[in-house]
């Protein structure tokens, strides 16, 4: 069975503008609201590809509703842990001649939701796969991730984390499967500016000498490398199109690689191109990625 948790779900405003001026009032012309928060978008893609999974994380008041019932409509399972005030935050996505998103801090979640966070955990067992993916609200401690790694260490849990900087260089002792850093976020954790696929490759041998086993780096437009805990690497370009809408791309190819991964029982190169197909499918439409534009992308990159 696949879960995925996310901590600070959003409900996302995704508006289209010819252009944008800080300061004024602006006025759309396109808009659309989508359940959000990257495990979720990762529950939606597998959804869409075939594969069942569970949503877990902390939802409030109406916009968390409205997650759940988006949910729901693409038959997503969920169960979250419903926090008594507050509400679910709404990220801001504003397309315009340069792109800009204002994500809100999200609710307060008490010691007490987070152990029901930890009891829904408890109930994984051997061979199941876990996503833990995107920031956390600020009553969260910062040492929840590791918190939930430590406590199913030893377990034959396969763990998947995408989160930035010292939520994610914490987990790393605790051998997570897999992590996608984009390549701004990987040269973030060292401080440095990465411009070549050697200087990308260095550095992500440096996240496996910390302990991940497999380092998928996304590199938008440019495609993605992988680095598999055997010692090899992988090197894919993006499949060509317009892209349309990106936000999502990154959590999308968390969700074909899995796919690929479960269906292939392990080859990673087949993994790699189904998450690098699905991550461009997603960013090449207004809505997460279809199986059928998917596969269409998986026939122009192997
Ligand atoms: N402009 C693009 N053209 C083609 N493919 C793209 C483009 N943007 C993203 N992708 C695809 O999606 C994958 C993930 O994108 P990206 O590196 O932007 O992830 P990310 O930064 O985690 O994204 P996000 O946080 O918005 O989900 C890329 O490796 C690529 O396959
Ligand atoms: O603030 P975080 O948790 O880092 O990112 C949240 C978010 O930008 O990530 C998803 C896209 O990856 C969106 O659905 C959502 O709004």
């Amino acid at each position: 069975m696949i879960y995925t948790v996310t901590f600070n779900p959003s409900l996302d405003y995704i508006v289209r503008l010819d252009s944008f001026t800080a300061g004024e009032i602006n006025r759309v012309n396109y808009e659309q609201v989508l359940g959000g928060g990257k495990g979720i978008n990762v529950s939606i893609v597998l959804g869409n590809l075939g594969h069942e999974s569970t949503a877990l994380g902390f939802t409030a008041g109406f916009t968390g509703e409205e997650i759940k019932r988006q949910l729901d409509g693409f038959g997503v399972k969920h169960d979250f842990v419903q926090l008594p005030e507050g509400f679910t935050r709404i990220n801001v996505k504003v397309k315009a001649d340069k792109e800009t998103e204002i994500n809100g801090q999200g609710p307060d979640i008490s010691e007490a939701n987070r152990e029901e966070l930890f009891e829904k955990l408890d109930k994984l067992s051997k061979g199941d796969t876990l996503v833990l993916a995107g920031s956390i609200p600020k009553t969260l401690p910062d040492d929840i991730y590791e918190k939930i790694m430590a406590r199913l260490e030893g377990r034959g849990i396969r763990i998947i984390v995408d989160a930035e900087k010292k939520l994610l260089l914490n987990v790393l002792k605790y051998h997570p499967f897999l992590i996608k850093p984009n390549n701004h976020e990987l040269g973030d954790m060292f401080g440095v500016k990465l411009t070549t696929d050697e200087e990308i490759i260095t550095y992500a041998k440096k996240l496996q000498e910390k302990g991940a086993q497999n380092v998928l780096i996304s590199m938008a437009g440019d495609g993605a490398i992988l680095l598999t805990a055997d010692g090899k690497h992988y090197k894919s370009p993006a499949p060509k199109g317009k892209l349309i809408n990106s936000v999502g791309a990154g959590d999308s190819m968390v969700a074909g690689f899995i796919t690929g991964y479960i269906e292939s029982q392990g080859d990673f190169e087949t993994a790699f191109h189904m998450g690098v197909a699905t991550g461009s499918a997603s960013a090449f439409s207004e809505n997460l990625a279809t199986r059928p534009e998917v596969e269409a992308l998986l026939k122009t990159i192997i």
